[in-house]
């Protein structure tokens, strides 16, 4: 369902408004065009802002629409962008806005969503689709995510390496100063990972899509994942211009039909969908859509950043895990894997593949230290 928007004065976008927090949380906004107004009416948050159209015959094109479905019933907290605040005051030059729950992110998650969808949409401006779409001629070719996990596991009896280029986090903030992507993950190739996972959020990570790229034009072999927030369909094609293998989609920010629809379009180019879970409820809903096969359980909880490694054994127990078993599902145990007691520990619980950023990036030599997280030599 589309919202409506406020017909006149025309709307200007809350970037172009410096806005200011004072006391009495308040916030002010200096108004930068007097007589404009900011958007109050704002889409349906967590549906589909991005839809492709029915497969025409010059290939996907993103139309501008939004899903049906009911995201109610699917428990997502996460809000796409903020909803409209309180009615905006002017007193001279300023404008007031209360602080609310609507324009205030409930969480980091939530914060760094927000951030996304208008990072995006700058972005889009810049590199509209049709141009991506000439660059997906000339990028690398795919290679295959999922068969590189599933080998690396029957050739070390171990779970397969997913292993992070990771400068930074908002949890943990610096993780290395001396930070060159290349170097890591050749490292990382060395030392025995089965795949890389890059971050390339800038704002909250310090990744960018130009580290994703320069490891692609390196010559390391080993499939990429970007490790994005994708809330939106231009991002997997701008991902896969980058090199990219593989995306995650995570089930806390989209809902069912954006995973089933946004992992179609990744298996069109031949890209792997790793869908991320925390919770019994994401799970379920991630192994009711057909077609998944790579499900990552992630220990962090990205809304308050607490980290648990029984919550991937948790999940994985009694009729969840038959389900996975059936299906050949491989689960990927994420964050917070520091020895090889952890390892065996998600091991035990049926993972396949872990990725692991924070205890081999803060190693002097990361590739040593795949070898420190498995207790043994995994390169060969
Ligand atoms: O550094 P750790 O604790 O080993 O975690 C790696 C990875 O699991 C974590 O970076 C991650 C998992 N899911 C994410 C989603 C977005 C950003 C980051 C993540």
């Amino acid at each position: 369902m589309e919202g409506t928007s406020v017909a006149t004065p025309p709307r200007v976008s809350l970037l172009n408004a410096s806005a200011l927090k004072c006391r009495n949380n308040f916030l002010v906004r200096r108004r930068s065009i007097p007589g404009y107004l900011f958007e109050n009416t704002r889409r349906n948050n967590n549906a589909i802002n991005c839809v492709l159209s029915q497969e025409s015959e010059g290939g996907a094109s993103v139309a501008s629409s939004s899903s049906s479905s009911s995201v109610d019933d699917q428990g997502i907290k996460i809000r796409r962008r903020p909803t409209s605040g309180p009615p905006s005051h002017a007193v001279g030059p300023f404008e007031f806005r209360l602080q609310n729950d609507g324009n205030t992110p409930r969480n980091i998650l939530e914060e760094i969503i927000w951030n996304k969808d208008v990072e995006i949409t700058q972005l889009k401006e810049k590199k509209p689709l049709y141009s991506l779409k000439k660059a997906l001629d000339t990028a690398p070719p795919v290679r295959d995510f999922v068969g590189a996990l599933r080998s690396a596991y029957l050739r070390t009896g171990a779970p397969a390496l997913i292993a992070e280029v990771k400068k930074a986090s908002p949890s943990r903030g610096v993780l290395r100063e001396d930070f060159h992507p290349v170097n890591i993950a050749q490292a990382y190739e060395n030392g025995g990972a089965a795949c890389l996972s890059v971050l390339t959020d800038e704002k909250y990570f310090q990744g960018s899509f130009e580290n994703l790229a320069a490891i692609r034009r390196s010559g390391i072999k080993r499939p990429l994942l970007c490790k994005e927030f994708i809330i939106d369909a231009w991002q997997i094609y701008y991902a896969r211009t980058k090199g990219a293998d593989a995306i995650l989609l995570i089930a806390s920010v989209l809902p069912d039909a954006d995973i089933n629809y946004m992992s179609k379009i990744a298996k069109k180019f031949g890209l792997s969908t790793l869908v991320e879970v925390h919770n019994e409820s994401e799970m379920d809903r991630v192994l009711r859509i057909d077609g998944i096969d790579l499900i990552g359980i992630n220990n962090r909880n990205l809304e308050t950043f607490e980290v648990d490694i029984s919550n991937t054994k948790k999940l994985l127990e009694g009729k969840r895990g038959e389900i996975i078993r059936q299906k050949d599902i491989i689960v990927v145990g994420e964050s917070g894997l520091f020895t090889p007691d952890d390892i065996a520990y998600v091991q035990e619980a049926g993972v396949k593949a872990v990725l692991v950023g924070e205890s081999l990036v803060k190693q002097s030599d990361p590739g040593k230290g795949i070898a420190d997280l498995y207790g043994r030599n995994i390169s060969s």
